[in-house]
């Protein structure tokens, strides 16, 4: 899979080491920002990841403090399903259940190896489809 990822300063040291994770699971990666420890605003990089996700990319992974203003802004967009994960649990259920096509998470909330186990989990997890589709459909009328 094309995976679009971003972060904001909060997140930006754990982005560089998911970048590692996702290539070594063999997907290709395109990273949209931010690029330092600078402060920044998240929902620049959010919006820039999302118009990438909707113009040619699988799925996107947005990082920030708490992964809430990432989840926040990126759901702006109709053709997103971001999920805020906080563990392999609910980065399955993301997954299984609402076809989540942005993993969000919080740089500093999750420890690096926990984030890296819910990253791989989300990955790895296929939409089931059934009525879980009949659900996700229904986003649409809102
Ligand atoms: O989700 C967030 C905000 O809703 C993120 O945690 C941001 O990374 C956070 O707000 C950044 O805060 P900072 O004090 O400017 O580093």
């Amino acid at each position: 899979m094309n995976i679009i990822i971003a972060s904001d300063h909060g997140g930006y040291e754990l982005k560089e080491l998911l970048k590692k994770k996702i290539v070594a699971l063999g997907h290709t990666i395109e990273d949209v920002g931010c690029d330092s420890l600078d402060s920044v605003d998240y929902p620049d990089y959010a919006q820039r990841a999302v118009d990438a996700l909707v113009e040619h990319g699988d799925r996107g992974v947005l990082i920030c403090g708490t992964g809430i203003g990432m989840s926040i802004a990126a759901n702006r967009n109709r053709s997103v399903r971001a999920a805020l994960c906080h563990d392999e649990y609910t980065a399955a259920m993301s997954r299984e259940h609402n076809d989540a096509n942005i993993l969000c998470m919080g740089a500093r909330v999750l420890s690096p190896e926990r984030a890296q186990q819910v990253l791989h989990t989300w990955l790895t997890t296929e939409f089931v489809g059934g009525r879980h589709l009949q659900r996700i459909t229904k986003f649409s009328d809102i």
